[in-house]
């Protein structure tokens, strides 16, 4: 049995548009996969399959050997599979603090005590506790989520997906619309997730894949191109000619 996700044959048509291609790979626990590609490559495609926002028009994907293919989107994030919250989810009255514990509620089904503080619940405000540690948000932690930088914003999104305790994490553009000077938040938190995570990170910030991926997978017109560590990618002439440009490497 593979750990992880493992994922075979994978294709995804829109009509006569094939946006996923016979995709194989795998990603064991604990890897840090970055996904690249040109606009229109098929990323989103290929993370929303995973997801299960759409149904594939063939293939299969495994995670822990068992098929999630049946399952809805509700069912796989509960089997381990997560893709980040979008900051429009997030309540932006309610604190940081206040933000993490709903999810938290949700995943213990215990959302009657929504409108308590879960004073009464000591292992989740530990919990609430910890992912605050580790994503160095506990200044901020009584801070409602209106007033806080983008940046900090995007930590609180990570938050509360970790609190469903994902086993793959899939994070959609993590830097997108963080600026240059907020940036090492985000890759400092991505460096301290769990160690025996699944990480897939679509990024199009190249300086932050090669700091955050030991591995890269290059994604162009639905198909893998490359599927290497950071160093291949950089060396392999069509992968710079068409995506990253003649200037790297
Ligand atoms: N629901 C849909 N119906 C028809 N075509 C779609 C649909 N969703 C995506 N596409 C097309 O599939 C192709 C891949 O889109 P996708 O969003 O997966 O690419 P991407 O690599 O994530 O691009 P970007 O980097 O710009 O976000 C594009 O040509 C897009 O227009």
């Amino acid at each position: 049995m593979t750990s992880g996700l493992a994922v075979h044959g994978l294709s995804k048509n829109f009509g006569g548009l094939q946006v996923a291609r016979n995709l194989t790979l795998s990603l064991p626990n604990g890897a840090r996969t970055a996904l690249i590609g040109p606009n229109g490559a098929g990323k989103t495609t290929f993370a929303n399959l995973l997801t299960g926002v759409l149904k594939p028009t063939s293939g299969t994907i495994l995670l822990n050997g068992k098929s999630v293919g049946k399952m809805s989107e509700s069912e796989r994030v509960r089997a381990g599979i997560a893709k980040t919250f979008q900051i429009t989810n997030l309540f932006r009255d309610l604190t940081v603090r206040e933000n993490i514990r709903l999810p938290i509620l949700e995943r213990e089904r215990r959302t009657n005590k929504v409108f308590c503080h879960s004073d009464g619940i000591p292992e989740l405000e530990c919990e609430i506790f910890q992912l605050l540690e580790d994503l160095a948000l506990t200044p901020l932690a009584d801070k409602p989520v209106r007033g806080l930088a983008y940046g900090q914003q995007r930590l609180v999104e990570l938050a509360l997906t970790l609190a469903l305790k994902p086993k793959v994490l899939i994070l959609d553009e993590p830097a997108a619309g963080v600026p240059s000077t907020e940036s090492h938040l985000i890759v400092q938190a991505i460096k301290r997730l769990p160690a025996d995570l699944s990480v897939l990170i679509i990024e199009h910030d190249m300086q932050l894949v090669f700091e955050v991926a030991n591995r890269i997978i290059v994604l162009v017109n639905g198909a893998i191109l490359l599927d290497g560590t950071p160093q291949e990618v950089i060396s392999n002439r069509e992968v710079r000619e068409l995506y990253l440009g003649a200037d790297h490497g």
